[in-house]
């Protein structure tokens, strides 16, 4: 009965492909108002279809119309989800084990997390007690090396006395911001995107404007400790991350860090 159905391995390879450009735009808009800009195109497309098949040639036509016509409006509107999609795409690292495992991150359920993100806490702590500003990007899928470059490059294992020495308000290397990719403290005093962001309370200077910067334009995660008020912020996908308990931010940045 169902013969007419004829499903080739080219098919399959199509559906996974359109999964997985969906899966992207939705972890792309997810929280954002773009989403519902989204939302209306998608109920604009599939309304002109419907009215395609059932021939009603006039509402058809006048949503083709519009529907091909809004390609530059749509660029104009979602470029900075285009601009982000484009530098996941090109920078995403996968010579990286882990980093090839998180692109199929939504196929499996769970991986092991290897980040030392109870030392990291640990250190914003101690950093918060004696108000030392700080920054710390770590890296996830999307490569920063454009940003490393910005920086002095350095290999040293990730640990409470490293973190702290390099952000030790004498140190020469405590301005700016250090990027953890793969436990290992890879650059320091690196000079970040600032978010342009209207959102973003007046309060609020430019450390804060640069890690909300980096996790706009990269998928990567920002641990902040405010000189001013010792506040230890993780900031991801342009906001703050909530959490109650330094329990609660370490479980957080392991979970993000799968
Ligand atoms: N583009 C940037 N990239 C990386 N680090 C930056 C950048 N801009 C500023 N910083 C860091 O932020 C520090 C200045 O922080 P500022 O006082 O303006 O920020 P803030 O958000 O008010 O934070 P705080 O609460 O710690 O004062 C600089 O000394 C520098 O280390």
């Amino acid at each position: 009965m169902l013969d007419f159905i004829e499903f080739s391995f080219l098919d399959i390879l199509d559906i996974l492909l359109v999964a997985t450009l969906l899966y992207y735009i939705y972890k792309l808009l997810k929280g954002t108002v773009a989403i519902n800009i989204f939302i209306g195109i998608a109920l604009i497309f599939l309304i002109w279809k419907i009215t395609q098949a059932l021939k009603m040639e006039m509402l058809s036509g006048i949503l083709g119309y519009l529907l091909s016509g809004g390609v530059i409006a749509l660029i104009i509107v979602f470029q900075q989800e285009i601009r982000k999609f484009l530098l996941m795409i090109g920078t995403t690292n996968f010579s990286n084990k882990r980093s090839f495992l998180n692109q199929l991150k939504f196929l499996q359920t769970e991986i092991g997390s290897e980040i030392e993100a109870e030392k990291i806490v640990k250190a914003c702590n101690n950093m918060s007690k004696n108000k030392t500003g700080a920054l710390i990007v770590i890296e996830r899928t999307n490569s920063l090396d454009f940003l490393i470059n910005t920086g002095d490059q350095m290999n040293a294992l990730v640990n409470e006395v490293i973190l702290e020495s390099i952000f030790f308000k004498n140190s020469p290397l405590h301005d700016g911001a250090t990027i953890i990719r793969d436990n290992y403290v890879v650059a320091t005093r690196v000079v970040l995107p600032i978010s342009d962001s209207t959102k973003i309370p007046a309060r609020f200077g430019l450390r804060h404007r640069a890690a909300i910067g980096v996790s706009e334009k990269t998928d990567a995660v920002c641990l902040l400790v405010s000189e001013e008020t010792g506040e230890i912020s993780y900031i991801k996908d342009g906001e703050f991350v909530l959490y109650t308990t330094q329990d609660e931010l370490i479980e957080k940045i392991k979970k993000d860090s799968i």
